[in-house]
């Protein structure tokens, strides 16, 4: 029976792991009290205490403008701890199972992006995960990395949670539409992860490996994104002070953050589903399942 060690579990992400690994081997689970990420040096410490054979990492900075102004701890948790679980699993000969984004990209690129694209981070954050992305391709460990984008989820906060309630608070609001990309369901992130780690437990295929893209499929703006949860919103009457009249599209010159964030998030998907026979659901469909868990209830 596989040990498989899930990392952050009060996250998005690792919420989800916890159910869908659930049936795949003995699972331990630790939050960030059980195995702090900001301590790299440590972490070698508390793998030899639990010995898995798959570590499961979702924990991460993903505070994205935060980590413009923290930029040490974003590299401790992002980069310098997935390295020190590869130097781990490597030795081991363990399978490191890594979470990648979207934000390793500029965003320049007028197509969605594929797995060997080069990456160009433009923020803290981007940079830090990109960092962590090399650490663990240069440690010559078993490892599979899964880039995704825009994470939505019932457990743990998001774009969508942070537009409902604004949406209740205010008669206006304005959003970029200039950065498009794929929300996408934690819950699908971890039931692909699950089919993932069923497929290498059959046989430990070292073609498996590797990075992939995973993200719903279609795209839309974050602009786009609100108009369709105020359409949910009156679909499952939920009131809103927001009418959709007063939603505004704004470009991201109007909206300034800390972070620069990418103008295309879109991630081309073909290499995950033609490897593991998947097929990928619509961003709406993902969207509205976590709507309907949070509001129809
Ligand atoms: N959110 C998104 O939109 C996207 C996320 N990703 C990537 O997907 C993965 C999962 O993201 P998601 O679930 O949304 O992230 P969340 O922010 O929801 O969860 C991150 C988890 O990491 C934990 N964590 C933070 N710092 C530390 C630390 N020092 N030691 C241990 N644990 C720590 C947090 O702990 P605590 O609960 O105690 O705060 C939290 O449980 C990450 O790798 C992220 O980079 C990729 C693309 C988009
Ligand atoms: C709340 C709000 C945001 N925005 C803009 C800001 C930003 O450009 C965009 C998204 O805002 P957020 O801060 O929620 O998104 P952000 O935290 O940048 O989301 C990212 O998180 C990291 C962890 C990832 O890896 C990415 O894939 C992506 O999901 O929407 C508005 O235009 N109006 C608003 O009222
Ligand atoms: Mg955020």
């Amino acid at each position: 029976m596989s040990r498989i060690l899930i990392t952050g579990i009060n996250g998005q992400l690792g919420f989800e792991l916890r159910r869908s690994l659930a049936m795949l081997g003995k699972c331990i689970c630790l939050d960030r009290q059980q195995l702090d990420l900001s301590r790299p040096a440590d972490i070698a410490a508390v793998l030899d205490q639990y010995q898995p054979d798959i570590i499961v990492n979702p924990a991460a900075y993903t505070a994205v403008d935060k980590a413009e102004s923290d930029d040490e701890l974003a590299h401790a948790v992002n980069a310098a701890a997935p390295a020190a679980m590869a130097g781990w699993t490597g030795a081991k000969n363990a399978l490191l199972l890594h979470y990648s984004t979207d934000y390793v990209f500029d965003g320049d690129k007028a197509m969605p992006y594929e797995e060997d694209d080069a990456t160009s981070p433009q923020s803290v954050y981007g940079r830090s995960k990109c960092q962590g992305e090399q650490a663990i391709r240069a440690s010559g460990a078993d490892h599979i990395i899964l880039r995704t984008s825009w994470v939505v989820g019932a457990h743990g906060s998001n774009f969508l949670k942070t537009i409902m309630r604004l949406a209740r608070e205010r008669d206006s609001l304005n959003v970029v539409a200039d950065q498009i990309g794929a929300p996408t369901p934690a819950a699908l992130i971890a039931d692909v992860t699950a089919h993932i780690i069923k497929q290498w437990q059959t046989g430990k295929d070292k073609q498996l490996l590797g990075t992939y893209h995973l993200s719903s499929s279609g795209s839309t703006s974050w602009h786009g994104y609100t108009e369709y949860l105020l359409a949910l919103a009156e679909r499952y009457g939920v009131a809103l002070q927001l009418k959709p009249e007063n939603l505004h599209a704004i470009p991201s010159s109007a909206y300034p953050t800390p972070a620069k964030r990418p103008g295309n998030s879109r991630l081309n998907c073909s290499k995950i589903e033609h490897n593991f026979s998947l097929t990928m659901p619509a961003w709406q469909d993902g969207v509205e399942q976590v709507f309907q868990q949070i509001f129809n209830s």
